[in-house]
């Protein structure tokens, strides 16, 4: 089933541009979806409007089944959202932080005391609940903040870029949890520049930009489009100008020179390909080679290809 469906979404601030285009793809019950795209390409936008912060005028959104419009109480319920600021109240402790979220979304009494609990426990702040977050790391911080969008028990939970600025210690925790709430059985959306944060925690992958979907689909299948494996060639010294000629010629736009004394060649999806390319290698270049590592291609090569821009160019925000 499906947890959410954008269909033929589109949206202007203003008559003058149009920031989303026709945007559609659909998120699994029990998915991670990585939620990727530069600066400006419209995330932010498509996610206040899924949770209703922003007025839908074109296309349709579906929590479930729910249509947003229609439904828009029951489906608020069913939403987690994790913001990029971070949306504590500084004067309040850690446990009022977190039951003001839970009374916004309509819990009370024992049910708003248990729920607070679980949330704190969860993020593993119950023996910091009683401080004030004026005390706390930033890591700590963006702790409390996940316990908040959260403590309703949502099922389909939106988290925006909520590692940035962490240690790499409070990182891995919060990378840890995404884990453990999908383990829930919870779908999450997860946006992020941090390519190697996506691959290792989502399984599927929308990319957007300049408010199109460039990409929506499997994490594999999209590394198995974009080619399946790279080959690296390290040589012993600098390559002539006769052997550079004669690997293009062989390898054509598959292969790329990152330094003097390395290949790259992208390997697509067909069976055998990379051993041919390796035995081809072998007998033209085997006494000037000192190395070769055969690796899959990175989420961030990917991005590149699609979007024209590396990702460690950009600014989060
Ligand atoms: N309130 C607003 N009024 C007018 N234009 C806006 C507003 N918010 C965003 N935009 C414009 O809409 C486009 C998409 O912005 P959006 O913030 O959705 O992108 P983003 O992908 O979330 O970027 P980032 O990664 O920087 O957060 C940009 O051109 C931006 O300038």
């Amino acid at each position: 089933m499906d947890m959410l469906s954008v269909k033929d979404v589109q949206f202007s601030y203003d008559k003058s541009k149009k920031v989303l285009k026709d945007i559609n793809f659909s998120v699994r019950e029990n998915d991670v979806m990585g939620f990727m795209g530069l600066n400006g390409a419209g995330k932010s936008t498509l996610i206040q409007l899924i949770m209703g912060l922003l007025k839908l005028s074109d296309g349709s959104i579906e929590i479930g089944d729910l249509d947003i419009k229609k439904h828009s109480k029951e489906v608020k319920k069913m939403l987690g959202y994790v913001p990029q600021d971070i949306a504590i109240i500084e004067n309040l402790t850690a446990y009022q932080n977190v039951k003001f979220f839970g009374s916004i979304y309509g819990l009370k009494g024992k049910e708003l005391a248990e729920h607070v609990d679980r949330a704190l426990a969860f993020v593993q702040l119950t023996d910091r609940a009683k401080e004030r977050p004026s005390k706390f790391s930033g890591g700590m911080k963006r702790r409390l903040n996940i316990a908040c969008g959260i403590v309703h028990n949502p099922q389909l939970i939106i988290l925006d870029e909520p590692t940035v600025g962490v240690d790499p210690q409070s990182r891995n925790y919060i990378l840890e949890s995404i884990n453990e709430l999908k383990q829930q059985g919870k779908t999450i959306i997860y946006v992020s520049h941090y390519m190697e944060e996506i691959e290792s925690i989502c399984n599927q992958v929308v990319i957007i930009n300049d408010g199109k979907v460039l990409y929506s689909g499997g994490m594999d299948e999209i590394k198995h489009e974009a080619g399946s494996e790279m080959i690296n060639v390290i040589f012993h010294r600098p390559l002539e100008e006769a052997d550079k000629r004669q690997l293009m010629y062989e390898f054509k736009e598959n292969a790329a020179f990152p330094s003097e004394t390395e290949l790259e060649i992208k390997v697509h999806g067909e069976a055998g390909e990379s051993v041919k390319n390796l035995i081809s290698l072998k007998e033209n270049f085997n006494d000037q080679i000192k190395k070769i590592q055969l690796s899959d291609v990175s989420l961030e090569s990917v991005f590149l290809e699609l979007t024209g821009t590396h990702p460690s160019v950009q600014q989060s925000g």
